[in-house]
């Protein structure tokens, strides 16, 4: 049965001309709470967010927002806000003047004290009477997400918002939107192909491929829990190596190591696989050791308090490690290494599936 609050999408295809670009996409954003759409550029992201604005109709499938089939809905009743990358404000008008835009309906005392309310949401009191080509990149986008708040909608749309902006004033930004979400708790959903704005954003991630929603869940569901090869390397690092199954919870890697992980693989014995590990979840040693991978050390590079290490396998593998700076050894540029993953962190997927 369908939800009567919150955001669902149904089953949604959709082709351009004779293509099809979108393929039984269905996510849900409950009432008040973001959900992120992730993916490669081209994969159909926009293309969900126009079909729930109304600017395309879905081939298939049914968009409902608060118990209402938006596909009955007129676009201009859809009562949804929208904010884009190249968000384009009246430039022309003061700041109060653009959030005010959509507010003409209103009473002028109740038009001002609404106009008031948005300019304290977003920070931007002491800019009223601004004109926007005089405001940072950042305190326009803020505008911008004040004018779509102003009519008080139903749902808001985000296509990549912070996306013209540098990384330290995307991270201000990131983290202002959650403020604001705090306090008002808006259905959104919002567009990025940018994985870090996902999860400092939303509470749910849509991660999509190719037209098809790949996993939906939290951020650390989809960091732990991978549902495909493709969502474990586009989110964070995967090292990826060729594997056989050998056994019950039994691997062989192609140079020959040995893996037993803790637990049995949905896998029959000979099955060619692909394991991957995180780099977090390897541990580095110059001396031998059962079930790690030996490895030619190329180079580490310090971050913060972790080195991020990069090896290659003997079949020409690249994997990248990343440990604690002060732990362990400090190899030199083609020394042996024993990689040894912690096998209750690894994955194994079937091989040469579409692995990112
Ligand atoms: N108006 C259009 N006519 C024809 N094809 C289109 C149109 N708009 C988008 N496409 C194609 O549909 C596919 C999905 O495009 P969409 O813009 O939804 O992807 P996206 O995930 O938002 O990409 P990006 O991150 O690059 O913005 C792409 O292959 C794109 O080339």
């Amino acid at each position: 049965m369908m939800s009567d609050t919150g955001l669902h999408i149904r089953n949604v295809d959709h082709s351009y001309g004779d293509k099809q670009v979108l393929h039984d996409v269905s996510f849900d954003v409950p009432d008040g709470k973001v959900v992120a759409l992730l993916g490669p550029s081209g994969c159909g992201k926009s293309t969900i967010l126009r079909a729930i604005a109304g600017l395309i109709t879905p081939d298939r499938g049914t968009i409902s927002l608060a118990g209402c089939d938006l596909t009955r809905v007129q676009v201009r009743n859809r009562k949804l806000g929208m904010v884009f990358q190249n968000f384009a404000l009246f430039s022309h008008m003061t700041v109060a003047e653009n959030i005010a835009y959509g507010l003409a309906h209103l009473p002028k005392t109740e038009r001002k004290a609404r106009v008031e309310r948005l300019l304290e949401l977003v920070r931007l009191m002491p800019f009223a009477d601004r004109f926007p080509p005089s405001l940072s990149g950042g305190q326009q986008q803020r505008v911008a997400v004040a004018r779509a708040l102003a009519t008080d909608p139903a749902a808001l749309l985000m296509d990549e918002p912070f996306g013209a902006l540098d990384r330290a004033l995307r991270a201000e930004l990131q983290a202002e939107l959650v403020r604001m979400q705090d306090d008002v708790g808006i259905t959104t959903v919002m567009v990025t192909h940018d994985q870090e704005e996902a999860q400092a954003v939303a509470g749910q991630l849509v991660v999509m491929n190719d037209g098809r929603v790949e996993q939906v869940g939290t951020p650390e569901e989809i960091y732990d829990r991978p549902a495909s090869l493709f969502v474990n390397g586009f989110i964070g690092h995967a090292n990826q190596v060729a594997a056989t199954v050998t056994g019950p919870g039994g691997l062989r890697t192609a140079d020959g190591t040995e893996i037993a992980m803790n637990r049995a693989v949905n896998f029959i014995p000979g099955a060619p696989v692909t394991v991957t590990s995180r780099p977090e979840h390897l541990t580095l040693s110059t001396r031998i050791h059962p079930g790690a991978m030996q490895a030619r050390f190329d180079r580490a590079v310090v971050m913060g308090q972790f080195l991020t290490i990069d090896a290659t396998l003997a079949d020409g593998t690249a994997v990248k490690a990343q440990v604690l700076r002060d732990d362990g050894p400090r190899p030199e540029k083609g020394e042996a290494v024993w990689l040894s993953p912690d096998t209750s962190r690894l994955h194994v997927f079937p091989a040469n599936t579409n692995g990112a």
